[in-house]
């Protein structure tokens, strides 16, 4: 046919539905083909259209994305690929991998305080102060006895301030919280605060906020192009929060300073200084400095926090939801512990069925899908193209959840962590602290917290729903799931012979 001829056939139509079809085509085929699997996505938007349509909790729609997509999926937002892993032995071998244990960094917190700590560092700065917290917290007790001590102290202010209460309802989370804190600034800055305290007050509101805003769009703080819509409301109020956590933080940190003793190691922070002075006068090369101190500490506060604060209150909510699962604990306690003194942490292994449940809890109340982990550089995860940068999570709800491992899932039962001998049977696939080389730095400090502060409780008082109220179980969704707010009775047990351990 002559061109000219073939070229009286084009109108507009025509024109604009090739470019249509090429525009489509060519971004299809530049989806690289060994990618996971996962849904459809909209040039330039990605998957967003789908995400923002989620009504339930993002870890249940997810999960269910990947009955439908395998355990290997992605998706898109905006140019970000996301890649969601949802099986135990899958997540084990990909975590084990260096290029899997980046961190997205948290751009907006960029824009405000350029610099990264454990919580957030990839790579070799990641390695280093990664090495440094876990000897630091060692040193300092984590897992020990002496913290158990310390610990125990806080348990009984907990006490007395559930005590003051007189027998009234009461919402326990800030009591729960000023607990966690306390005992975070403890191993940070040598020494707790009052509960009245104005700079721990001001900590504690700043850290709520931050919480709050990440459940609400926290994904906004890892997705590049975020932290240039500066315009945005809800990048606006991640700038002016992160903007008030640094004012603070910062300010207990310069306090503290002025308190510092070469020779005298009082907590962590002395510590890095210590390490971090150390390798400059030598000139060794290191990633330790002000800025990586602050935002370690942060992240001890901002990982530590409401994680425990929020399983401390799943476990007292469970117990008034099943009060004779309370009763059986409190048995166990009085028959091990006794009357005569609180519980400590050398009890432990007698408390078998204390363990199941709070195992159970473990299994039921989470950081549904992990922190978000970034690839560093390209690698394969059961057969699929991982490429460098993406971001990857592990659905660890979906594996808590996972009816083959754990029969009816949404049943509340200590026993599945009990043989038939009535022994504490440890279970490989509940990973509530995430697994792999980035597993919780806390894991021990938080099982030696929980364990402390929940035997401590159900020794010295019972627990009730308030006259009339209903118990529920749904919770509120966030990076971590707490629950709804609740109020609560405690009634002080027969206890006027007990001594300290
Ligand atoms: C019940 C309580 C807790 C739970 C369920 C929990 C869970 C987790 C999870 C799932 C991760 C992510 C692991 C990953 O990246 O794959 C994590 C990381 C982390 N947690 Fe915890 N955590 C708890 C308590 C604590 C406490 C008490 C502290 C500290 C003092 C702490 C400090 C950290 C830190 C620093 C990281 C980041 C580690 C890194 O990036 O290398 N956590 N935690």
């Amino acid at each position: 046919m002559d061109i000219a001829v073939l070229w009286s056939h084009v109108n507009i139509r025509t024109v604009l539905l090739g470019l249509v079809i090429f525009t489509v085509l060519s971004w299809f085929f530049r989806r690289p083909k060994k990618l996971p699997p996962g849904p459809w996505g909209w040039p330039l938007l990605g998957n967003i259209p789908q995400l923002a349509r989620i009504s339930e909790p993002v870890h249940e729609a997810l999960s269910k994305m990947g009955d439908r997509y395998g355990p290997v999926f992605s998706f898109k937002v905006v140019n970000q690929l996301v890649v969601v892993l949802q099986d135990y032995d899958v997540i084990k071998q990909a975590m084990d991998q260096y290029q899997l244990n980046g961190r997205p960094s948290f751009e907006i917190s960029q824009i405000t305080l350029p610099g990264h700590g454990i919580l957030t560092a990839s790579g070799a700065p990641w390695v280093e102060l990664r090495r440094f917290s876990s000897s630091a917290l060692r040193k300092l007790g984590m897992g020990k006895s002496s913290l158990g001590k310390q610990i125990s102290t806080e348990a009984q202010f907990l006490v007395e301030e559930i005590r003051k209460q007189g027998g009234k309802s009461f919402n326990p989370k800030d009591m729960l919280q000023n607990a966690v804190a306390n005992v975070i600034c403890y191993l940070v800055f040598g020494s707790r605060f009052e509960y009245t305290d104005v700079r721990f007050k001001e900590l504690l509101v700043a850290l709520n906020y931050s919480h709050e805003l990440g459940g609400a769009g926290g994904v906004v703080e890892f997705v590049p192009i975020f932290a240039k819509l500066t315009f945005l409301p809800i990048v606006k109020k991640h700038i002016a929060s992160n903007r008030a956590f640094e004012k603070i933080m910062g300010n207990l940190l310069k306090e503290h300073e002025k308190g510092y003793q070469p020779e005298i190691s009082r907590d962590y922070t002395d510590a890095f200084y210590s390490e971090m002075k150390a390798k400059e006068s030598n000139g060794q090369p290191t990633f330790m400095n002000p800025v990586s101190l602050y935002y370690s500490v942060s992240g001890l506060f901002g990982a530590g926090t409401e994680t425990t604060t929020s399983t401390l209150g799943w476990i007292l909510l469970y117990m008034i939801g099943y009060p004779e699962i309370q009763t059986k604990v409190q048995r166990e306690i009085d028959s091990v512990v006794g009357r005569d003194r609180l519980p400590q942490l050398s009890d432990k292994p007698k408390l078998v069925f204390t363990q199941a449940v709070l195992s159970e809890i473990h299994r039921v109340s989470i950081v549904p899908l992990g922190v978000p982990h970034k690839c560093t550089e390209d690698t394969t995860v059961s057969g699929f193209h991982i490429p460098e940068g993406t971001i990857v999570i592990t659905n660890l709800w979906h594996i808590l959840n996972d009816p083959r491992e754990w029969t009816n899932p949404k049943e509340f039962r200590p026993e599945r962590f009990l043989d038939s001998d009535g022994n504490f049977v440890r279970r490989e696939k509940l990973i509530p602290f995430g697994i792999g080389r980035r597993f919780c730095l806390g894991e021990n400090l938080a099982k030696m917290e929980l364990f402390i502060v929940f035997t401590v409780l159900m020794h010295q008082f019972t627990f009730k729903a308030p006259e009339g109220a209903s118990v529920s179980f749904k919770a509120r969704e966030a990076l971590t799931l707490a629950p709804i707010p609740y109020e609560v009775v405690a009634i002080p047990r027969n206890s006027e012979h007990i001594n300290n351990p």
